[in-house]
């Protein structure tokens, strides 16, 4: 099948969901993410939201007529796909349309009941939504619906609902997408169901709240796909790897309170998301207010602070950037490019130059030798960052290693300004180097190489390195925090 235009234009027959998880909202997003060119005709006004449907409007029959109209009137329809039709006035309707306006391609949704358990089609519209499963080429039921159709019970098990497919396929002489989304266990399979064959599609079933919409999205997305696929299987294969996706990165939406929508566009992250940077900072404020009334921290600012518990730091501190700068060293290592490569290396190296120079020639002038282990703290943060970099993609190394960069630039320029002049100060050499303008234009190029790398990949890796981040910047507060604790034990 082709297109003459350099979009598919794919048509949409459905109810409204203003939260923007099912019915027309999900299906021009799905459009959108299939590269689809989405239209939409309105067959019924749900005020619904993620917990469920309060009322239902289905406007005038003839008023639905003139909006499918206005559409085929004018536009060439590469593939229309139908779902909630709600009454048999409407199903009825659309069959008439469909009889006068064939598009190539027709995928029927025979949407009944929602996610929340709440009915979306009267109980006498049923023998009219299976006269629509005559006019289309694929329908997508879940399992009730399907023993709906069949005027059977629900399939029992996986098998008995792959038998009741190939029995309406052959009555009805359509394709059918048997879903799975409502199986019991660790798969959701689906399958592509004609007379003489049965294809299933093995997927893992996400564990989630974010389902709401998942039948309508996958309709739509099929609809967008099959006039540039070559059969029903391929397209079906293709939009359902992309729910598979869509789902898993649902939650992170931040959606409603009940069971959220899936994110159409998880697999197009730079899309208008945020910077990675951006979300990162917001999830730790609480974590940067804390470090900020640590009396370690006020104590540095003003001097006040024990020159035992600072040299302890600082000993801490130097076991920490020995190993961190291996750290950086397989950010390097794993860099994609040149530039990025450099930046870690040179950070590397950095770490054990001055870094630990600046500790050494403190601690000699002090006179004091700090030979102790790794404290617990010390030992937690290493542990988590080398595990990262053992186990983890350049994204998330990056991510793992930007809390020492920014959250001390962040710091130490505070530290900066409360502490005034550092001539007489007895901690000036230390927040001189972490309050100095090229510390913070370092810690600006790790965000941004971090954003860069975010951008890469998919959600479920963003997420990791979130996760890996805010980790970081509990061990940075925790590391801040021993001081106290160990200063005795010198
Ligand atoms: N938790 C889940 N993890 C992965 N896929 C799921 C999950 N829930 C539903 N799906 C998939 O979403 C699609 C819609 O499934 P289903 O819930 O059966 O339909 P409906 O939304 O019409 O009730 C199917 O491809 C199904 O396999
Ligand atoms: C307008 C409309 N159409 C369909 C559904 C079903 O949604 P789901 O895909 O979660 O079953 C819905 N909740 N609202």
């Amino acid at each position: 099948m082709s297109c003459a235009g350099s979009r598919v234009r794919v048509l949409s027959v459905a109810g409204t969901d203003p939260t923007g998880g099912a019915g027309i909202h999900a299906d021009l997003k799905s459009f959108a993410a299939h590269g689809a060119y989405g239209m939409a005709v309105v067959t019924a006004l749900v005020a619904q939201n993620t917990h469920g449907v309060r009322a239902v409007h289905v406007p005038d029959v003839a008023f639905l007529r003139a909006q499918l109209d206005a559409v085929s009137d004018d536009v060439t329809v590469d593939a229309v796909k139908i779902g909630m039709v709600g009454t048999r006035a409407v199903a009825d309707e659309v069959a008439a349309w469909l009889a006068h306006t064939r598009p190539p391609v027709v995928v029927l949704d025979p949407v009944m009941v929602a996610t929340s358990g709440d009915r979306l089609l009267d109980a006498d519209a049923q023998d009219a939504v299976r006269r629509l499963v005559a006019q289309a080429d694929l329908v997508t039921p879940n399992l009730p619906e399907l023993g709906v159709l069949l005027g059977e019970g629900t399939a029992a098990t996986w098998a008995d609902a792959v038998r009741q497919a190939r029995r309406l396929a052959t009555a009805a002489d359509v394709t059918v997408l048997l879903k799975g989304g409502h199986l019991p266990g660790d798969a959701s399979p689906d399958a592509v169901v004609d007379a003489t064959t049965v294809t299933e599609l093995d997927a893992v079933r996400v564990s989630t709240t974010s389902t709401h919409g998942t039948g309508c999205s996958l309709s739509a997305a099929v609809a967008a796909l099959r006039p540039r696929r070559p059969d029903w299987v391929t397209a079906v294969r293709e939009a359902k790897e992309w729910l598979t996706g869509a789902i898993a990165a649902g939650e992170a939406l931040g959606v409603g309170s009940g069971r959220g929508p899936v994110d159409h566009l998880h697999h197009a992250p730079a899309l208008g998301a945020r910077p990675f940077s951006a979300d990162a900072w917001d999830r730790v404020a609480d974590l940067r207010a804390a470090c900020d009334d640590l009396p370690f921290v006020r104590g540095l600012a003003d001097g006040s602070l024990p020159v035992e518990e600072f040299e302890q730091y600082l000993h801490q501190d130097a076991l920490y950037l020995a190993q961190y700068s291996r750290v950086l060293a397989r950010a390097s290592q794993l860099a994609p490019d040149g530039v990025a490569q450099v930046f870690f290396a040179q950070g590397a190296a950095r770490c054990l130059d001055v870094e630990t120079l600046l500790h050494a020639e403190r601690l000699a002038r002090a006179g004091t030798r700090w030979s102790g282990p790794a404290s617990a703290a010390t030992t937690a943060y290493v542990d988590h960052v080398l595990a990262v970099a053992a186990t983890g993609s350049y994204a998330e190394v990056v991510a793992a290693v930007l809390p020492c960069y920014w959250l001390y630039a962040d710091i130490g320029a505070r530290i900066l300004v409360r502490a005034g002049d550092l001539a007489g100060h007895p901690y000036g050499d230390w927040v001189g180097t972490y309050g100095d303008p090229a510390f913070a234009a370092a810690s600006a190029r790790a965000c941004d190489l971090a954003d860069a790398a975010a951008r890469e990949v998919g959600a479920a890796t963003r997420a990791r390195m979130l996760a890996a981040f805010v980790t970081s910047c509990r061990h940075e507060v925790a590391f801040f925090d021993q001081v106290r604790a160990l200063a005795p034990s010198r």
